[in-house]
């Protein structure tokens, strides 16, 4: 039995459900790792919808930002009295203040700060990015000065640009906050380091002397959250409170270095490493709400007095979303590699960061724009009532395309990934070999494929065939842009200059060498799977990614003649094939993705499809429909109304 069908559903929606052709269970444990994770994600919802204090009185949608932020305030609050059985998040402070510490704080600052992290005896955030750089690190203004007589270091915002800016939680809730600031002693200027700095009184909450902080306004997205800006002013901490696991400062000043330069960026790392899941969690939120609104919306008849059809009938509705469902998947595998490669890097093996980093910057910039596409591609399958905030998508996609900024622009990512490919590209043209052994990257050094692409006409293909041409293009666009690079160079230009002429091309292979990454994980992700039923599920899904990601680069493929025309034609086929083939499983595919209406916040997402009614509700809800006639009508439009018919009557 579908344990998604209940009484009092939609009929058009369970009609969809009882057409399921495999475990909806099976594949949601798999989506969420196993079996346990679904179980602990019922009884927390289920502790949720018993638990009214934890509701929200009215849609926040309709609520302005003072009440948004006290709602949450409210909210985050009662964490510690449901923590146990409920979790919550609590932005910034879980994000990074957490990571940072465990990761960039000694023993002892940890046994000292970690507790009382956890504990919520005190509310961070990561405070980096200032008004005038966030991207170039190198460049970033605030200093920390350190005082050997004190002991201490003093901290300074010495231009209105050095202003921290951005940080989420800053501007209202945080009280300690980890700041960025190039550490300076004994006259030497040794860049940015990160520190721990109180700036609001523990008990009054009130801005330390010396701290300037606040809301820095509206934002396109995420009001909930106090993104906020700092100035200090001379604002002395102790020693102690510079995070000291890599870089150390003694007590008279003297530097000891870590023991790999970028160890410091390790919270940025982190971030983009996790990320890559939260953007699957949302591309799965967005497509749960099309899909489903999808099955019980009908517009149009395909066949004249046969009645209209569910508009996921329609060929182009399939094209439009179910790839969004195939690159949800996509990206949890490509995440799953990124956070086990981390872990490793966490568990003490440092040599492994650069391909950490390689990896985690190109996936974090492909991932965050594929995903804030698709979720506008949702939106706009929804149609009109798409638009509106009771889909929940406006501001789904508000909070996701958030991500192609935060944690590194990301075509400065792409340009991270690049500096990877070329320095392989260079030793490739040397004839040397890789050092060690990475499977990310090591197609690279094979010589470019002789033959000609497999694909062909068959409808169930071999994943192979599809990633070789993915590499062929990886590789193929490397090593152009390697070769321009160096054309360049021999022309006289320099290194960097060089580089930024080269910079479209280097970003393109960058998204080729990514889309092979994850088109590899996806293909092997899914080879764990036992269960013969959710396994041929997973084998559509992963050839509509694979001929859709064909679709989307065939200029590439077909520029040197690997690709004809005619495999074309045959991706396309496979692309058509993989959409008849999900058709029916639509809705118990994304119903695996296992989110739940408080997690879905969309009228046309809801579990039971019983959209019409609650969007009349919904918008019952609206503050303006406390009057009837508004208050100031009569003052304005009224009195304009008025007065044109009296001057009528003249
Ligand atoms: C899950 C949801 C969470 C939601 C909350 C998110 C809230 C958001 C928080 C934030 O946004 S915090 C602020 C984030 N800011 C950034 O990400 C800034 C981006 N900039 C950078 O990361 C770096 O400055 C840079 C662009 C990578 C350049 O750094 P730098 O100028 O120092 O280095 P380069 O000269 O370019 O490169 C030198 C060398 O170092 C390597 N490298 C750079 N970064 C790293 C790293 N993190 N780890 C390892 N290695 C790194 C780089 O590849 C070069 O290597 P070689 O090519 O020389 O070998
Ligand atoms: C919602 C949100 C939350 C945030 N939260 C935090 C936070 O908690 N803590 C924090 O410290 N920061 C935070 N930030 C700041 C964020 O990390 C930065 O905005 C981000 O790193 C980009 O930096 P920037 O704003 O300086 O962009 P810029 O670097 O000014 O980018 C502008 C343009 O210049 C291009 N560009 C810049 N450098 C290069 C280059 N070298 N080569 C080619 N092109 C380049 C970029 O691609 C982009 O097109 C947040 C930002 C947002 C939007």
């Amino acid at each position: 039995m579908n344990s998604y069908i209940k009484p009092g559903d939609n009929p058009l929606l369970t009609e969809e459900r009882k057409k399921c052709q495999f475990s909806t269970d099976i594949l949601a444990a798999f989506y969420h790792e196993n079996a346990q994770k679904i179980k602990r994600r019922h009884e927390i919802y289920q502790y949720y919808l018993e638990n009214k204090e934890l509701h929200d009185p009215e849609p926040t949608e309709f609520m302005d930002r003072y009440h948004r932020l006290e709602n949450a305030e409210r909210k985050v609050s009662l964490l510690k009295k449901h923590v146990k059985k409920a979790g919550s998040p609590l932005g910034l402070h879980y994000t990074m203040m957490i990571p940072t510490i465990l990761n960039n704080a000694d023993d002892e600052q940890k046994a000292e700060w970690l507790p009382k992290a956890q504990n919520l005896e005190f509310i961070g955030t990561y405070a980096q990015t200032e008004l005038g750089h966030g991207t170039n690190l190198r460049f970033l203004e605030t200093t920390a000065t350190y005082d050997p007589k004190t002991q201490e270091f003093i901290l300074n915002s010495p231009t209105t640009s050095a202003a921290k800016w951005w940080p989420g939680n800053l501007g209202k809730s945080s009280n300690r906050i980890i700041v960025v600031a190039r550490l300076i002693s004994n006259g030497k200027d040794y860049g940015p380091h990160s520190f721990f700095v109180p700036i609001r009184d523990p008990i009054t909450h009130k801005s330390l002397p010396g701290v300037t902080v606040g809301d820095i306004g509206p934002k396109f997205g995420i009001p909930t959250v106090d993104n906020g800006f700092l100035l200090l002013n001379n604002v002395r901490i102790p020693r102690r409170n510079m995070f000291m696991k890599n870089a150390k400062l003694n007590p008279d000043g003297t530097y000891i270095s870590p023991k790999h330069a970028k160890l410091a960026y390790g919270t940025m790392v982190y971030v983009r490493a996790v990320m890559i899941r939260t953007m699957s969690h949302m591309l799965g939120l967005a497509s749960t709400i099309s899909i489903r609104y999808s099955a019980i919306r009908k517009q149009g008849e395909i066949e004249a007095g046969k009645g209209e059809v569910k508009v996921l009938e329609y060929q182009t509705q399939q094209y439009r979303l179910l790839p969004q469902v195939a690159r949800a998947w996509a990206f949890e595998f490509a995440g799953r590699y990124t956070r086990k490669l981390y872990a490793q890097f966490l568990g003490g093996d440092v040599d492994v960061l650069p391909a950490l980093h390689g990896v985690s910057s190109g996936l974090k910039a492909v991932v965050t724009h594929q995903t804030a596409q698709g979720i506008e591609q949702c939106r706009m399958a929804c149609g009109g009532h798409g638009y509106s905030e009771a889909s929940g998508l406006p501001q789904l996609f508000a909070t996701a395309v958030a991500g192609c900024t935060y944690e590194g622009e990301n075509m400065v990512m792409l340009l991270q990934s690049a500096r990877q490919l070329v320095k392989i590209a260079s030793d490739v043209r040397k004839n040397q070999k890789p050092t060690k052994q990475n499977p990310v990257t090591d197609y690279l050094y094979k010589t470019s494929a002789a033959t000609k692409c497999k694909i062909d006409q068959t409808t169930d293909p071999d994943p192979s065939s599809v990633i070789e041409a993915f590499e062929h293009v990886a590789r193929r666009l490397t090593f152009a842009a390697f070769d321009k690079l160096e054309q360049l160079k021999q022309r006289g230009i320099s290194a960097e200059n060089a580089w930024v002429q080269c910079g479209v091309d280097l970003r393109r292979a960058a998204t080729a060498h990514t889309r092979t990454f994850i088109a590899r994980q996806f293909s092997n992700g899914i080879l764990e799977m036992r269960d013969l039923p959710v396994q041929a599920v997973l084998k559509d899904l992963l050839q509509l990614y694979l001929f859709y990601e064909v679709l989307e680069c065939d200029g590439d493929l077909l520029y040197d003649g690997y690709v004809i025309g005619q495999q074309i034609e045959y991706s396309k086929n496979n692309v058509y094939e993989a959409l008849r083939r999900l058709r029916p499983n639509a809705v118990s595919i994304v119903d695996s993705f296992d989110f739940n209406d408080r997690e879905l916040n969309s009228v046309l997402g809801r579990r039971d499809g019983n959209v019409y009614e609650n969007m009349l509700e919904w918008a019952k809800s609206s503050p303006l429909n406390k009057h009837d006639v508004m208050p100031f009508h009569h003052k304005y439009l009224g009195k304009m109304m008025e007065d044109a018919r009296q001057q009528s009557k003249l």
